[in-house]
């Protein structure tokens, strides 16, 4: 595992350089395998960044990627999310409709190159089966090895969750697939496993706000419980990037 960590002066800068990284990446997937994957995160911090994928000729990115100020070869482009509530596809908590309003009802993507969680099957057991079975059957997997996105984008709460990984619950246990059913306060999310999170070649969180900085603290400390700030169990084959802002990484021992 490669890690890196960026602490950004504020929002805007590391929404930029969440842009920069993404944009650098894609243009490399591209460029090697014809195609670019990456798993979206749910919440309130990359809101910012999907609303900037949206108007891309606006955003200047300081790096000369090829990409940076011209349109997507968005046919090339397949979204997925790394988790989702367990709610209609239109309904106001939906990771998918805030990032269909925020980022891809104002592109040219492709609708079979949008790849949502399904959420009206009869139960989340279901739905989560339903969407491995989708992803093993988009990247002609056999099942043995996991599948690897290019970018799996995360964020993480303030009980360090990450994806709808909570503390203490029973989908941090799963190893064995990659897609399961998380539990919040009760409530079934469907989510990317750890397992599969970590198959993925580049891994980003996007983490702002001071009330992050504690759980931040046990996730980069050397020795805490993976079961009780899940986002330790993110160490993924390929590189792992932590984007900061000043707020969260103020004082952050690394
Ligand atoms: O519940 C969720 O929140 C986390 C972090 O969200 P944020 O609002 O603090 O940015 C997010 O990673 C996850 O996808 C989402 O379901």
């Amino acid at each position: 595992m490669n890690k890196t960590v960026e602490v950004l002066p504020d929002q805007p800068a590391l929404v930029a350089r969440a842009l920069e990284l993404i944009l650098s990446k894609l243009e490399t997937a591209i460029e090697q395998r014809g195609r670019f994957t990456i798993a979206l995160s749910g919440g309130s911090t990359p809101k910012p960044l999907y609303e900037a994928m949206s108007s891309l000729r606006e955003a200047t990115p300081t790096a000369g990627y090829a990409y940076a100020n011209q349109k997507l070869p968005w046919d090339k482009i397949h979204i997925f999310w790394g988790d989702e509530r367990y709610v209609p596809p239109d309904h106001p908590d939906s990771n998918e409709l805030m990032t269909r309003r925020a980022w891809l009802d104002h592109v040219d993507i492709p609708a079979a190159n949008i790849h949502p969680v399904p959420t009206l099957e009869a139960n989340p057991e279901l739905a989560a089966a339903k969407y491995e079975q989708q992803l093993k059957e988009f990247f002609n997997s056999s099942g043995v090895e996991f599948p690897s996105l290019d970018v799996v984008l995360l964020g993480m709460g303030d009980d360090a969750h990450t994806a709808s990984l909570f503390p203490h619950t029973e989908a941090l246990k799963v190893r064995d697939r990659l897609v399961t059913v998380g539990n919040k306060d009760g409530n079934p999310r469907i989510s990317f496993t750890y397992p599969f999170i970590n198959s993925a070649r580049s891994v980003i969180f996007l983490v702002a706000g001071a009330n992050k900085r504690p759980a931040l603290a046990q996730v980069f400390a050397p020795v805490a419980d993976d079961f009780t700030y899940p986002s330790r169990l993110i160490r993924p084959q390929g590189e792992l990037w932590w984007l900061l802002d000043a707020a969260a990484g103020l004082e952050l021992q690394h």
